[in-house]
């Protein structure tokens, strides 16, 4: 799978910030056994918490904690690994990995670098890797059982049954070749293998097609806030987050960017976007505030469309977006004298309403936490693949007039995307990026 295994033996704090509880460094590599043995005295039995004295090379006693050896290749990362438990004190913890870092052949890990190390080795796939920084990156309920539901294996078992299937139809696109001049075999593989190729290709673009699912639950559900100047949009963003991230004033115009606070809603992450009043701008400053404003409600899931019942100035829903709208300010305008029927009617001042409208985001938000259960691409990365292998099928289903060896050759490197999706081929030049987003130690 790769060019060379690496040889350094990398510790790392993998646990959080210090000074706390307990403090966890990690190590792994061909030197673990030795530097273990001289740090604990002894190598403790596999797998087995031992508590011991930790001693730096030159013996002196830094801690006492517990101490775990994990033989590989029955490790995480495939390697000998090792693990200090350690009382989690800023100078416990430097000195432990000065102490480290002055045995020859150790060095502290890059970030990542475990679990790179562990792609290295065959222990997980590179949808498996990519769903673990995503459980270490999770805020949400949503978030963390996607991620989870992800670190299964679940993608390698799907992509692997369509590799099987397009193997095949190589197999049986091989054999006709080989009764090409044999005169009279039926034309069996047209017969069978393109249709099956066609409902792959489908198959495969509906699949693809779901990312947008994966991205809401990972990325969050975005709302954007829209309306007249005045609405009362930043008050309620404000209201929503329970603190005060937007600038308030009476003065129409007040907001020119786009603010964004990410909420917690029923355990799905929600992305709350304010933005500047809309109406005929005043000055190249609003002018642009306003395009940006009318762009974001295009690209959102759910507009918030907000209008002040005390001073209503219609303005329209760009784009087709779903959206939901708002009367404001119902502590000013008595129900008899509302303007018009709005999906509710909210005071920021009062707060009436604005539960109702968390059951609102609650209901438009939750749906797709239900796609949890589903495999889903999870990664434009992947998305990018996908669409690869799709387009090779279509291009083998079009080539009708083309040898049936280029149509062959289609079909092989849809398989290719698929495998490079799991990170079996050529990915080396994407292991920077993917390992370096994850924390050191991990
Ligand atoms: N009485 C009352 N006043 C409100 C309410 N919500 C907002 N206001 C007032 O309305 C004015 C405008 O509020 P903002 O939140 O700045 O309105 P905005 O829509 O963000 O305005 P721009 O950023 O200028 O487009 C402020 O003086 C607020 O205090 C409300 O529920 N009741
Ligand atoms: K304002
Ligand atoms: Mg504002």
């Amino acid at each position: 799978m790769t060019d060379q295994m690496p040889r350094d033996t990398i510790f790392a704090l993998s646990s959080g910030a210090l000074p706390s509880g307990i403090a966890v460094v990690r190590l792994s590599g061909p030197a673990t056994r030795t530097v273990i043995r001289k740090m604990a005295g002894t190598l403790p039995p596999p797998r087995q918490a031992q508590l011991r004295d930790i001693k730096s090379g030159e013996g002196n006693q830094l801690d006492r904690g517990l101490v775990l050896f994990f033989p590989g290749p029955a490790s995480f990362t495939g390697e000998d690994c090792g693990e200090l438990h350690l009382h989690g004190g800023r100078a416990v913890v430097t000195a432990v990995l000065e102490a480290l870092g002055a045995f020859p052949g150790l060095r502290m890990a890059e970030a990542g670098e475990f679990t790179r190390r562990a792609f290295l080795n065959g222990k997980i796939d590179l949808p498996g890797a990519e769903a673990l920084s995503d459980l270490i990156a999770a805020e949400t309920e949503a978030q963390r059982r996607f991620a989870l539901a992800n670190t299964t294996e679940a993608h390698r078992k799907l992509y692997d049954k369509w590799r099987q299937q397009l193997i095949r139809a190589r197999a049986l696109i091989e054999a006709e070749l080989d009764f090409a001049d044999e005169s009279d075999v039926p034309g069996s593989v047209a017969d069978t293998v393109w249709p099956e190729v066609a409902a792959l290709r489908d198959v495969i673009t509906a699949h693809a097609a779901t990312y947008r699912d994966a991205e809401i639950i990972r990325d969050g559900f975005q709302v954007v806030i829209i309306g007249a100047p005045n609405a009362g949009k930043s008050t309620l963003l404000n209201a929503l987050a329970r603190r005060e991230v937007a600038i308030v004033t009476d003065e129409p115009g007040t907001t020119r960017d786009v603010l964004e606070v990410a909420l917690d809603i029923g355990g799905m992450k929600v992305v709350l976007a304010d933005t500047a009043g809309i109406r005929e701008a005043e000055g190249r400053v609003e002018a642009i505030g306003i395009e940006r404003s009318l762009e974001r409600a295009r690209k959102a899931d759910l507009v918030l469309l907000l209008e002040d019942m005390a001073a209503p100035h219609p303005v329209e829903i760009p784009g087709g977006a779903q959206a939901i709208r708002i009367g404001t300010k119902s502590d000013l305008v008595p129900p008899g004298s509302r303007p018009q029927d709005y999906d509710c009617v909210i005071s920021a001042h009062t707060g009436e309403g604005l539960d109702r409208l968390l059951g609102l985001l609650r209901e438009a938000s939750e749906g797709f936490s239900s796609c949890i259960g589903n495999v889903l691409p999870f990664r434009a990365r992947h998305v990018a693949l996908l669409n690869e292998a799709a387009a090779e099928l279509g291009f083998a289903l079009e080539r009708e007039n083309d040898g049936l060896e280029l149509r062959a050759e289609n079909l092989r490197r849809a398989g290719q995307a698929l495998a490079q999706i799991l990170g079996e081929i050529d990915v080396e030049h994407l292991l920077d990026e993917i390992f370096s987003t994850f924390c050191v130690g991990k």
